[in-house]
């Protein structure tokens, strides 16, 4: 799905970087048609040598590009739609925003634009082309949905969800992202207690994390079925299974993504 659009990539930090990364990955855009914008450019000069346009002026960045995607943080968000009200234009681009807690209507509101406006919810995986991302929209055409949709299609797998869940996917899947690679840590911590040395700890209980999710997602299997499978009687993974619930470990994963998502919901409110 090679395509001539440029796109420019306003805030280039952890996010914005992973996707500019993916979709080049990916064979999508060419370093060329990406331009990334920073305030402090020159942190850009590595990628600058890779062929992208970097610059610190967002404005110039929205004239030259077909689709806008917005990577900045929620509390960074209006100064930057004020900097780029001038140069958006409500026939031409189409905007894309990663910005979580930030409504479409929001984007619209403060741009003074009837502007097609999709929201996008990727995640780090997306930077080797293994994210789950989700989007919604509440007045982009379905064109463009489908567009935006194929471009993430391409670095992982996406959805559309209704606007009221992008907290919730935010929670699940973006900060999820940190979540699994905790409990991937503890595995390796508790591998290492018990005799291995730290990276290989750490590398057998990706490649085991990594055997969990598949089972799942190849297999369409449920987790309780495949734990099931794993749970011989009397055995040892009971035993450490039960030991682990009995100090709450599905319980502060509930609670922890409950938490994380109500903070997503508040983060434009209380900059
Ligand atoms: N980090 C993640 O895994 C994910 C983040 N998000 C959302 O993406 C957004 C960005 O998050 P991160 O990349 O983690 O933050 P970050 O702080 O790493 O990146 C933001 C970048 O924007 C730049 N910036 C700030 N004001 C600017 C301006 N006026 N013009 C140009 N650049 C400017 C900063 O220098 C920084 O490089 C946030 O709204 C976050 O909620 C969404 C999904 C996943
Ligand atoms: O921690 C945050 O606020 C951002 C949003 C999702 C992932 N990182």
């Amino acid at each position: 799905m090679e395509t001539q659009q440029h796109i420019a990539i306003l805030g280039s930090g952890n996010i914005g970087l992973a996707l500019a990364k993916g979709l080049v990955k990916a064979g999508i855009f060419a370093p060329e048609q990406i331009t990334l914008t920073r305030r402090n450019v020159a942190a850009l000069s590595a990628l600058a040598d890779e062929g992208y346009n970097v610059t610190a002026d967002n404005a110039g960045a929205v004239t030259r590009a077909d689709i806008v995607v917005l990577a900045i943080l929620p509390q960074q968000l209006n100064k930057l739609l004020d900097e780029i009200k001038p140069a958006a234009n409500q026939t031409k681009h189409l905007l894309i925003s990663v910005v979580s807690g930030v409504s479409c209507q929001d984007i619209r509101t403060q741009l003074g634009l009837d502007i097609q406006v999709i929201r996008a919810m990727p995640n780090t995986a997306i930077a080797i082309g293994q994210s789950m991302t989700c989007i919604a929209t509440d007045n982009a055409s379905a064109a463009n949905v489908s567009l935006v949709l194929s471009l993430f299609d391409t670095v992982g797998v996406s959805i559309q969800i209704n606007e009221e869940l992008m907290t919730s996917a935010t929670a699940l899947c973006a900060c999820g992202i940190a979540f699994f690679l905790r409990s991937i840590r503890a595995a390796s911590q508790g591998g290492t207690e018990i005799g291995f040395h730290a990276h290989d700890a750490l590398r057998m209980a990706a490649q085991t994390a990594k055997g969990a999710a598949d089972l799942l997602l190849q297999l369409a299997s449920h987790p309780e079925q495949e734990i099931d499978k794993v749970t011989s009687p009397k055995g040892c993974t009971i035993a450490g299974l039960n030991e682990m619930e009995h100090n709450g470990f599905s319980s502060a994963m509930i609670k922890g993504i409950k938490v994380s998502a109500e903070k997503a919901g508040a983060l434009y409110k209380t900059e």
